[in-house]
């Protein structure tokens, strides 16, 4: 028996219908009732794409109103005691607190900070952590799971039900107290789980995917141990669980994968291909391999026939059987691709959204049956038209003239060996530097971006249709640039930004921007909560064919005497953040990437701007899941990255920022790329982040952010001022700047003027008191 399915599908809605409700709902312009329907309706949508597909099931559990792992921690009753819910809030309103933090209230003056917020393993997607600690109680709220399933029921379809597993969930979450041990918990939610599962096999589920992805992670004995207790206790309910994985190969855990008890198991075959044969040898019969064969995380056309061929091989091994599927969730790819109007038909024939990869799964089904089937039928004509059509798209991408560019390889060959190293070390720049910006004690300065209001929106949206002309859109963005620099000046920062208004998102904006990179109209992926991005696609050999950001930057510097920083993406995160060609190495990628910034960085140099930032917000989350192959990726993701900041003359001061992260473990690489300041998030660990760069000797200058940015919460002067204090005491203070986590794109004027003003005072304060010491 052939089964196709997919872990989870995108929920956002292919307009990002879901998007557009929430933030009405959280601007209190539609009830709850309306933020329901537009979910139900969505749902609805959803299944029956996968039903028209064919699909073996459609799967339930995989929508949230703003996060998966979220709606984890309502569906067994673990809401966080500090947010002091009294159980009569509506679930929703309650959910929506934890995820986007409360304002102050009489009972509780500051407010509660959301939860957490942090990447999904090496994705682009972040999910809110969960809070555990000793008095961590669960208690199964099925209901909205529930409902949800009835509909699938009624629709009619056969429901899978998916969840996270209970092992990742613990794994994912953290505590805030000290010595606490996470996996104390597990006896207690798999209970919750177990009476989850009863209830759900008594409706009628006949799987319920449970994902544990730390599969992919190198686990200790007690994980490793947890998994075992969780799966041999669960497995003993009347459900069938289908143990899920993904994002890598299973490596040293693949053994304890195949053998708990579970009736089926789900591989990524794109990431962890190797180990496949492996697994439906070691597999016991009469239980299922599923076999994750379309990639759910990148977005090129799938090779059928390689996939056929891999997938009738493993089919002999499973004496028939055999499930197929996308490697992961379909959350990180777009709704659909094969017809956005943004891209040209050759380009869009290459590609494949989560739409095209359920027709894709279809026909892989279709031909496995075929096999079966024996002699010709009807249908096999239009199945062989399909494969066909398959071949030619590949063959075309494969061999188009506008995928190689041989000036690029050429100048790669080309490169210098200490093309990514600074005439200069740190200590011989520095004094230069100093000398040319004259900038006080504890430099203030922003991270690059100020809030990008609906005004800037719409002109951007009229532009694109045709509707304001390029001369009009420029004059409009050069407004938002001067009022950026004006309010810059009154609040009496160092050194500026020009505030990016001309940017739809920092990676996108130089893609659209760079040969070999192409860009959809709808290709909207989340992001967190509402927030969506549009990953470029990068498909050739990248070339810059003019500078991307030299007139805005002048422009901008034209305003105000004080220094103007010149504001790039670092190549690892244009290529992190970037759907990537697979058809070379990544670092290779990665490389072409540095070349073009390298190339900006240049021009922005030569036309007088004496501070460039190169922001590597994703560097970390670039890490490969397994930490014995962080060497190599450390090695040429920070080689780019010098290779982009090496050009600089020793005059020009080079920021970088890095946020989202636990940079402790990678210090000796993030000091190795040698940026004269780097700007870090630090404010939501109180700077206890920092603590890493003080005792590391961290060399260069450091501006540990000193205010949340996710939130409109202004915060006051002493509070910027305490963490300042804080971080004094791990760094000397001549290597201190003070700034804020990360961009304030996301913000509203009135807030970023009133957090920037507390800023600065914080940083006048700090001057005032050296002064005086
Ligand atoms: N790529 C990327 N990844 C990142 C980050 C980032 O900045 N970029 N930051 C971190 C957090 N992630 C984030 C992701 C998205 C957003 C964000 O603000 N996204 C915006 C969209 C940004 C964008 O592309 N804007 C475009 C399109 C805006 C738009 O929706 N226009 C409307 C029309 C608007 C109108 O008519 O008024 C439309 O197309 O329908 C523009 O400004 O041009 C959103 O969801 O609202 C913020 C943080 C980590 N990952
Ligand atoms: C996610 S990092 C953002 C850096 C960018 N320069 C900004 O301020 O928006
Ligand atoms: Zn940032």
């Amino acid at each position: 028996m052939i089964k196709t399915h997919v872990l989870g599908f995108p929920r956002i809605g292919a307009q990002r219908e879901l998007k557009t409700a929430l933030e009405r709902h959280w601007r209190g312009e539609i009830d709850a009732a309306a933020l329901e329907q537009v979910g139900r309706s969505l749902r609805e949508r959803h299944w029956r794409l996968q039903l028209d597909a064919g699909l073996g099931f459609v799967t339930v559990g995989d929508f949230a109103f703003y996060d998966q792992v979220a709606n984890l921690i309502q569906l067994f009753g673990c809401e966080p005691a500090r947010f002091g819910f009294s159980g009569e809030e509506p679930a929703l309103a309650r959910y929506f607190a934890m995820a986007r933090g409360t304002p102050a209230r009489p009972e509780q003056p500051r407010g509660q900070p959301a939860l957490e917020m942090t990447k999904w393993f090496d994705t682009n997607y972040h999910y809110l952590v969960p809070e555990f600690d000793a008095a961590t109680r669960f208690s199964l709220q099925p209901e909205r799971l529930l409902a949800e399933l009835d509909e699938a029921l009624a629709l009619p379809a056969t429901p899978k039900v998916a969840l996270l597993g209970p092992v990742s969930f613990l794994h994912l979450g953290k505590s805030h107290q000290t010595g606490f041990d996470r996996l104390s918990l597990l006896p207690e939610l798999l209970k919750a789980y177990a009476v989850l599962l009863d209830k759900l096999a008594a409706r009628g589920v006949s799987w319920v995917q449970l994902d544990e992805p730390i599969l992919g992670l190198e686990l200790d004995q007690p994980w490793r141990a947890a998994l075992r207790q969780a799966y041999e206790q669960l497995a003993r309910g009347e459900q069938q669980i289908l143990l899920a994985s993904y994002f890598g190969p299973l490596g040293e855990n693949l053994e304890l994968a195949c053998s708990l008890p579970v009736a089926g198991l789900h591989l990524d075959a794109v990431r962890g291909g190797a180990e496949l044969e492996q697994a439906a040898r070691a597999l016991s019969a009469e239980r299922e391999l599923s076999v994750g064969i379309i990639d759910g995380r990148n977005i090129w056309r799938a090779d059928l026939d390689a996939a056929l061929a891999r997938l009738r091989t493993l089919r002999a091994l499973r004496g028939g059987r055999l499930w197929v599927a996308a490697s992961c969730s379909l959350l990180h790819v777009p709704y659909r691709l094969r017809e956005d109007a943004g891209l040209d038909a050759e380009l869009r024939s290459w590609l494949s959204g989560a739409e095209e990869k359920l027709a894709e799964l279809r026909l892989l089904e279709r031909a496995l049956w075929a096999d079966e089937a024996g002699p010709q039928t009807a249908a096999d004509a239009t199945l062989a038209q399909a494969l066909a059509e398959n071949r030619a798209a590949l063959a075309s991408r494969r061999d188009s003239p506008r995928v190689r560019l041989p000036s690029v390889a050429a100048r790669l060959a080309g490169l210098g060996a200490d093309a990514d190293r600074r005439a200069s070390p740190f200590a011989q720049r520095r004094p230069l530097q100093r000398q040319r910006l004259a900038l006080p004690a504890f430099p203030t300065t922003t991270i690059g971006s100020f809030p990008q209001t609906v005004e800037i929106r719409a002109a951007r949206a009229a532009y694109k249709r045709g509707e304001l002309t390029e001369a009009a859109y420029r004059a409009a963005m050069q407004r938002e640039i001067a009022l950026a620099v004006r309010k810059q000046e009154e609040l009496g920062l160092d050194v500026l930004v020009h505030g990016e208004a001309e940017r739809n998102d920092m990676v996108e904006y130089f893609g659209e921007q760079l040969q070999g990179y192409a860009f959809s109209a709808q290709g909207w992926v989340q992001s967190y909560g509402s927030r969506c991005v549009k990953p470029p696609i990068l498909f050739g050999d990248v070339a810059r064919p003019r500078p991307m950001t030299v007139d805005w930057t002048l422009y901008a510097q034209s305003l105000t005497p004080r220094p103007m920083k010149g504001m790039l993406t670092g190549p690892i995160t244009m290529l992190q953040w970037s759907f990537v060609r697979d058809d070379q190495p990544r670092a290779e990628t990665a490389l072409q990437l540095a070349l073009v910034i390298r190339d900006e960085v240049a021009d922005l140099e030569t036309a007088g701007i004496a501070v460039i930032q190169i922001d590597e917000p994703a560097l970390r989350e670039g890490l490969p899941l397994r930490q014995r192959d962080w060497a190599d990726y450390l090695a040429w993701a920070t080689r780019a990255f010098r290779i982009s900041a090496g050009v600089a003359a020793d005059r020009t001061q080079i920021h970088t920022h890095m946020c989202y992260a636990e940079f402790n473990d990678i210090l000796p690489e993030i000091a190795a790329l040698d940026a004269d300041v780097i700007t870090i998030e630090t404010s939501r660990s109180g700077m206890e982040l920092l603590r890493g760069f003080g005792d590391f000797r961290y060399p260069n200058e450091i501006g540990p952010g000193v205010y949340d940015i996710h939130s409109p919460r202004v915060p006051a002067r002493e509070e910027m001022l305490r963490l300042l204090r804080k971080a004094a005491e791990v760094i000397p203070a001549d290597q201190l700047w003070v700034n804020p986590d990360c961009g304030l794109k996301t913000r509203a004027w009135p807030e970023t003027e009133a957090a920037l003003r507390h800023m600065v005072e914080a940083a006048r304060e700090l001057r005032r008191a050296q002064a005086g010491s």
